[in-house]
């Protein structure tokens, strides 16, 4: 048949017996095959090429060098001048939000920083204006100080002055948030972790990194991997998200199906508390049962509670054999028939499901510009399997028998295979680029609800059927393999109207089955209020103890994470 690898042919022959009683199935093998065989490895070709115009890293370099404002691996956004360059409205105006008694930063302040952390005070207006917006450009705040610290020492010196004179304090890594947790809402100093990027040490036999909080996840992982490991962790915003940044939000991500969440993979952190004293946990056990196991404190705790300085990670081993399926459903039913089959033959080796619906692919292809790898009419489901493991040829083996299963099965009803690292990131685009191309769509109401997976997708369902003509778009896609469902709507501009057909509903649909309003990207400013959708009130009433404790003069990120006091 001219296909020498073991491992495809048996993809190959069970392709032959299945093209001949499923006329709708399309395979592109891209190891070893040639276009000859499949119709749709010509599409590739441009499917390919037209990624790699709109990724290039060189022309967002480019573009952005004009003001940049966030450079994200695939998050991209700029402005070509600064002029009339933000229409996003003030949030403490669009969410009548009032300022809590703080001091503003005087002259003498801005002496004391500029001793603190010299040539590190960012006061110029423009230059202020990215570190006052989101990414999703849907709040604002107005601070006019910004510091860039370099070592913890700094930080514990900063905060312990503003504790003193009660100035308000937003930590900030990245900015790439989606809920309004990392920018200021008033007037608080900004404490960019930006500066903070260095690699304390790394342990080749543990896999442990211990790093600075400013360290950015990318630059992380390509470190670790030039030593034959990886970061438990990969978000699209890896490019310019920080460490600290993930930790202070327990960032999920796509790995988190394979390594587990950040509360287990931290194995320990360095914190500045709202007094200034440093907290040092950085510990780098894997076991250690010494008292309260306090770095969980700060882990999700979105800045309220202290400064995460510096943390200790442990990094799995880089897999060797890495391939990513890129399937078709016909209905969201196959699609969790299909995680089943798939978990039971692929076991160990499975590193990610994902899924998302045909409204999310026609997004990327509209907007994108991403083509489909699946030719022929488009499938109503999704969904991106990866598989990474150490011996590349069993791998493929229990990939290729899991194929055949859930091809003959007629639970996948189109697909396509990639073993090669430009074509598997091709395909990942485009499930991590979704983000991005709601961004274009118009204004977006995001929902990140975690779910008991077989409700996941019903709730996309009946919000859709809920907002009829009044949403431009109701898309659901996630990290199926963890109940993560990303509900997202889009409309020509904010709707406070439309917004009220949302909410509560969305958050008393997911209460109802005892899902999450927040599953991985925490509550920030835009959700706190919710929170009591998934907490008990002694739970909250409880958290709002901690942080009295730790954060007495409540100058750490305030307005965020907990709900305003008597509002509930
Ligand atoms: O934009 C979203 O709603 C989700 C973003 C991110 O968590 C993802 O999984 O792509
Ligand atoms: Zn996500």
């Amino acid at each position: 048949m001219g296909v020498t690898m073991a491992g495809s042919s048996v993809v190959y022959h069970s392709l032959m017996w299945c093209c001949s009683i499923l006329p709708r199935w399309r395979i592109t093998c891209y190891k070893g095959w040639t276009s000859a065989h499949f119709a749709s490895a010509a599409s590739y070709t441009t499917f390919h090429e037209n990624w790699k115009v709109k990724s290039s890293k060189d022309s967002r370099h480019r573009v952005t060098k004009l003001w940049h404002v966030g450079l994200f691996r695939n998050r991209v956004f700029y402005c070509t001048s600064s002029a009339g360059a933000w229409e996003v409205p003030l949030t403490s105006e669009r969410y009548g939000v009032q300022r809590l008694p703080f001091s503003h930063v005087s002259d003498k302040d801005l002496a004391f920083f500029e001793h603190t952390v010299p040539g590190r005070v960012i006061t110029d207006p423009d230059m202020l204006k990215p570190f006052n917006v989101d990414w999703l450009k849907m709040v604002r705040g107005c601070s006019k100080v910004l510091l860039k610290p370099r070592i913890s020492g700094e930080v514990s010196e900063i905060l312990r002055y503003c504790n003193e004179r009660n100035l308000a304090v937003t930590p900030q890594g990245g900015n790439t948030g989606l809920v309004g947790g990392s920018v200021p809402v008033f007037d608080e100093i900004i404490l960019s972790t930006a500066l903070m990027n260095q690699v304390i040490s790394f342990n080749g036999v543990s896999g442990i990194l211990v790093c600075q909080a400013g360290c950015i996840l990318e630059t992380l992982n390509q470190y670790v991997e030039e030593q034959e490991f990886i970061m438990p962790l990969d978000l699209g915003a890896k490019g310019s998200c920080h460490i600290g940044g993930n930790v202070a939000t327990n960032a999920g991500g796509i790995r988190l199906l394979r390594y587990g969440s950040l509360r287990g993979t931290v194995l320990g952190l360095e914190a500045v508390l709202a007094n200034g004293r440093v907290l040092n946990c950085l510990t780098s056990l894997r076991k250690d049962n010494t008292g309260y196991d306090l770095k969980q404190l700060f882990i999700g705790s979105e800045g309220t509670l202290g400064v995460i300085t510096a943390v200790s990670i442990l990094c799995p081993r880089k897999p060797k054999a890495a391939n990513v399926a890129f399937l078709g459903c016909g209905s969201f039913a196959h699609v969790l028939e299909t995680f089943k089959v798939c978990k039971g033959m692929l076991g160990e080796i499975l590193s990610a499901y994902e899924f998302l619906d045909d409204e999310c692919m026609k997004l990327v292809q509209k907007h994108l510009k991403l083509n489909n790898p699946l030719t022929g009419e488009g499938s109503p489901f999704y969904v991106l399997i990866e598989t990474s493991g150490s011996n590349a040829g069993h791998d493929e083996e229990k990939l290729n028998n899991f194929l055949e299963q859930v091809i003959s099965s007629g639970l996948v009803i189109a697909g396509t295979l990639a073993t090669d690292e430009t074509k598997i990131k091709a395909l990942w685009a485009l499930r991590e680029r979704i983000t991005e191309a709601l961004t274009h769509d118009g204004y977006v109401y995001k929902y990140d609800i975690s779910l008991p997976v077989e409700k996941l997708y019903d709730l996309v369902c009946d919000t859709r059927a809920r907002l009829g003509k009044s949403a431009k778009n109701v898309v659901g896609y996630g990290h199926l393999g963890d109940g993560n469902l990303h509900l997202n709507i889009t409309a020509d501009s904010y709707q406070q109207t439309l917004l009220n057909a949302i909410e509560p509903f969305v958050y008393e649909w997911t209460a109802k089955y005892q899902g999450s309003i927040s599953a991985e990207h925490g509550l920030g400013f835009k959700k706190k209020q919710h929170i009591y959708y998934s907490k008990p009130d002694e739970a909250v009433e409880l958290m709002q103890k901690v942080k009295a404790m730790l954060d007495p003069r409540g100058i750490l990120n305030p307005y965020k994470t907990l709900p305003t006091q008597g509002s509930h």
